[in-house]
């Protein structure tokens, strides 16, 4: 069994594919699209899980829980295609979050007009 989390074994392949053709990968051919393509392909997938959550209020079923969290799954990685095609890795946004921890939304809002 890997030591590793899925977003760090995820991190190092997309890293790896930075190196490979964008015929044998679909993260390279992403890569090799550049921006643009990452973006679009993020507004698609922003789209499907809007659409799943939808149909998941109307529904409550657990076929539609499934979709909305595949649709979630799709959104997710292409935001880490965007990172890594950045060189961000995922451990930022987790050390972001971290920070955020526990700090209200509507105080860190408060904070903002304050400034
Ligand atoms: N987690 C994923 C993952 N999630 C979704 N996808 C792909 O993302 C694409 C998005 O779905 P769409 O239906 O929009 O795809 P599409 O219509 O073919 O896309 P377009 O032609 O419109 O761009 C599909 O091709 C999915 O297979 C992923 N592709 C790769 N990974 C991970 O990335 C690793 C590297 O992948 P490769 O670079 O392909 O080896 C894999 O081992 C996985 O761990």
């Amino acid at each position: 069994m890997n030591d590793k989390s899925i977003l760090e074994q995820l991190d190092a392949v997309l890293e790896a594919r930075k190196s490979e053709s964008a015929d044998s990968s679909y993260v390279a051919s992403l890569y090799a699209k550049g921006t643009e393509k990452i973006l679009k392909k993020i507004s698609e997938e922003s789209l499907e899980v809007a659409m799943a959550a939808k149909d998941h209020d109307h529904s409550q079923s657990d076929k539609d829980k499934e979709h909305l969290i595949y649709e979630v799954t799709d959104l997710w990685f292409h935001s880490l295609v965007l990172l890594a095609s950045k060189n961000i890795s995922s451990e930022a946004i987790m050390t972001e979050l971290q920070r955020r921890f526990g700090l209200s939304g509507h105080d860190e809002k408060a904070s903002r007009k304050d400034a």
